[in-house]
């Protein structure tokens, strides 16, 4: 109940046209059964002379021009008959388009629904969570749904209205033969949900199986890189030969029972209709049963044993559209995270205090502890410290992806938690080790955040990020597509498209997570020269395992285990004893090996 509550929550603004598509469904039932009953009253009453007993019948006949008279024109009832079959495609044709235009646009709703409040989901959620679960909650699941209003639902409202009118016309024409014609349906019905319900795994196992071999796919033609430079390609083929062979016993397995099925239930349909054909000869030879009746008989057994028999599985996939709305309600019961809680959007210049601060993920296991330092606004900090050692967690912390536990941290005197993350977003850049690109063309992928920006304000952002020259050598130079479907970018050329594209939006405080990792020492040095001379220059802090990368910055943050080891400038720190003179002397040597060979 409290799923179908959702489901017309969801449905709102559709509910009247679904409402329509049930009632044709309805009119269609109606008028599918009113054939056997013309062909009943034409064989006994026009053509025979028995008595029209139902007086709504006799109303027809007389308004068709009366027995004599349509007893002469058989015609007219050929016509009947005509118009009959025409208007039950019309109702068929509205059915399928109300309820369909209904469950699309309620599918379409929910799809854009859940799109949003992906959106609006936090950094923290989206870190957790697996990419391909989501888009299957986006697709797949959704599609049950549809196919739940647009098929299922109308199916089986339908097909009961129907048997429940069979049921009272066979019982009004003669009681002995509707009780012979219906004695088997209910074990049609009983083996049909009972199967259906036992499949049910089979078909889940095969859906399953076929999930784990497009996983394989995927991670295949992902990774194919890798594949080709380790050459793993036989054991790729055999570990995707295993998953495919895996499906296919399964969907064979699958087939196999419901071939079974089938058969079987056929062979019980096909019993009960030459039963009735029997029993319905019999009785009508022995003159207990029209000949009219007995006609009518044999038609409606044949039209309520097919409905019978797949109710068991629509019954049972109805069931998937519940199991489905559920996964999508998981995705919708996640608070999402106010971007403009306060609306405190101070005009930020980038000095940044950190006093005491306290961070974890998970409770009682800190990753930073009692960090305390000052950055003044246009100012270079670089972080270096071992992997794991928590500088990425500190960064995360300004542009709010995540909160501090304790202590404090202050934007120009302004305590970071009170200013709107959206604002703050707008002011702190962040460059991440592994960016990703759009599949768009290079100026689209540069002005990312704000697409009106100049072409010659992209070409700045690209020329400081030393990017501009690879751009210029492509044969589309800005318009070249990058990303899923556009050229290859080497690791560096990425990184400088990453950065370009964050310093465009001249953000007073700039973040470079690892970002100059993939580019060689000496672009870096010209980047950050680049940086250092603009006009207005940003807070910059460096997150760098290259010594190179952060010696010429102001302040030099040694990280260990969530904590501030050691501090001060390349030349303090050298001179020093500690973990930063061991990076120092160990690059050192490294580069001077490089240089002697
Ligand atoms: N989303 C998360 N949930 C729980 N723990 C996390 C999460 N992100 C990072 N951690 C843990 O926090 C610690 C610090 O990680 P962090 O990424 O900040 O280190 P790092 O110094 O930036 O490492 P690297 O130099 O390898 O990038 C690690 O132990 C890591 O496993």
């Amino acid at each position: 109940m409290k799923n179908f509550k959702k489901l017309l929550n969801f449905m709102e603004g559709y509910r009247i046209i679904y409402l329509f598509g049930m009632i044709s469904i309805l009119i269609s039932q109606i008028l599918t059964t009113a054939t056997p009953l013309i062909l009943r009253t034409t064989i006994d009453s026009i053509i025979g002379d028995e008595v029209i007993n139902s007086s709504t019948i006799q109303k027809i006949v007389d308004f068709l021009g009366g027995k004599e008279f349509l007893k002469e024109k058989l015609w007219i009832i050929g016509l009947l008959l005509i118009s009959v079959a025409i208007s039950r495609g019309i109702f068929l044709y509205l059915k399928n388009t109300l309820a369909s235009k209904s469950a699309e646009n309620t599918t379409k709703k929910i799809r854009d629904k859940l799109y949003d409040h992906i959106q609006r989901l936090p950094y923290e959620y989206h870190v957790k969570s697996e990419t391909g679960e989501l888009i299957q909650k986006c697709t797949s699941d959704v599609d049950t749904i549809k196919r739940f209003l647009s098929i299922q639902l109308v199916e089986v409202v339908g097909s009961m209205f129907m048997l429940i009118f069979i049921l009272y016309v066979m019982f009004t024409m003669n009681i002995k033969m509707a009780m012979i014609s219906i004695i088997v349906l209910p074990i049609t019905f009983l083996f049909s949900f009972i199967f259906f319900t036992k499949v049910k795994k089979a078909f889940e196992a095969s859906d399953e199986a076929e999930a784990r071999m497009t996983t394989t796919l995927q991670e295949n033609l992902t990774g194919v890189r890798v594949v080709k430079a380790f050459s793993r390609q036989k054991y790729e083929v055999d570990k995707f030969d295993e998953k495919n062979l895996e499906y296919k016993d399964l969907t064979y397995k699958l087939i196999k029972n419901l071939s079974a099925y089938w058969g079987l239930s056929d062979l019980l349909s096909m019993s009960q209709v030459g039963f009735v054909i029997i029993v319905g000869s019999y009785l009508a030879y022995e003159g207990e049963l029209s000949l009219g009746s007995f006609v009518a008989f044999v038609s409606y057994i044949n039209m309520i044993i097919w409905p019978v028999r797949q109710m068991g599985r629509t019954l049972t996939d109805m069931g998937k559209a519940f199991v489905s709305l559920k996964r999508i309600d998981e995705i919708f019961a996640e608070p999402i995270e106010i971007l403009d809680e306060s609306n405190h959007k101070p005009n930020i210049r980038g000095n940044i205090e950190f006093k005491n601060v306290y961070f974890e993920y998970e409770e009682n296991k800190p990753v930073l502890s009692d960090l305390s330092f000052n950055v003044k606004a246009g100012e270079t900090i670089a972080l270096i410290g071992p992997t794991g050692s928590g500088k990425s967690s500190l960064v995360h912390l300004l542009p709010r992806l995540y909160e501090y536990n304790n202590g404090y941290i202050k934007i120009d005197g302004i305590e970071l938690n009170t200013i709107d993350k959206s604002w703050i977003r707008k002011n702190v850049g962040l460059v991440l080790q592994e960016p990703f690109l759009y599949a768009k063309n290079i100026r689209e992928n540069i002005r990312l955040a704000n697409p009106s920006l100049k072409d010659e304000k992209v070409i700045m952002a690209a020329k400081t990020a030393s990017i501009h020259e690879d751009i210029k050598s492509f044969e589309s130079g800005y318009e070249t597509i990058v990303g899923e479907r556009g050229v290859s970018l080497s690791g560096g050329q990425k990184q400088r498209m990453a950065i370009a594209r964050t310093i465009i939006n001249d953000c007073p405080i700039v973040i470079f997570d690892d970002s100059l990792s993939a580019v060689d020492t000496e672009t870096d040095i010209s980047i950050r020269k680049a940086l250092g001379s603009r006009k207005n220059r940003a807070t910059t802090i460096i997150i760098s395992h290259r010594i190179s990368t952060v010696a010429e910055a102001d302040m030099i943050l040694v990280i260990d285990k969530g904590k501030i080891i050691q501090r001060g400038t390349h030349n303090d720190l050298i001179n020093e004893e500690g973990l930063y003179r061991r990076v120092y002397t160990i690059q050192n040597s490294l580069d001077d090996e490089v240089i002697n060979a």
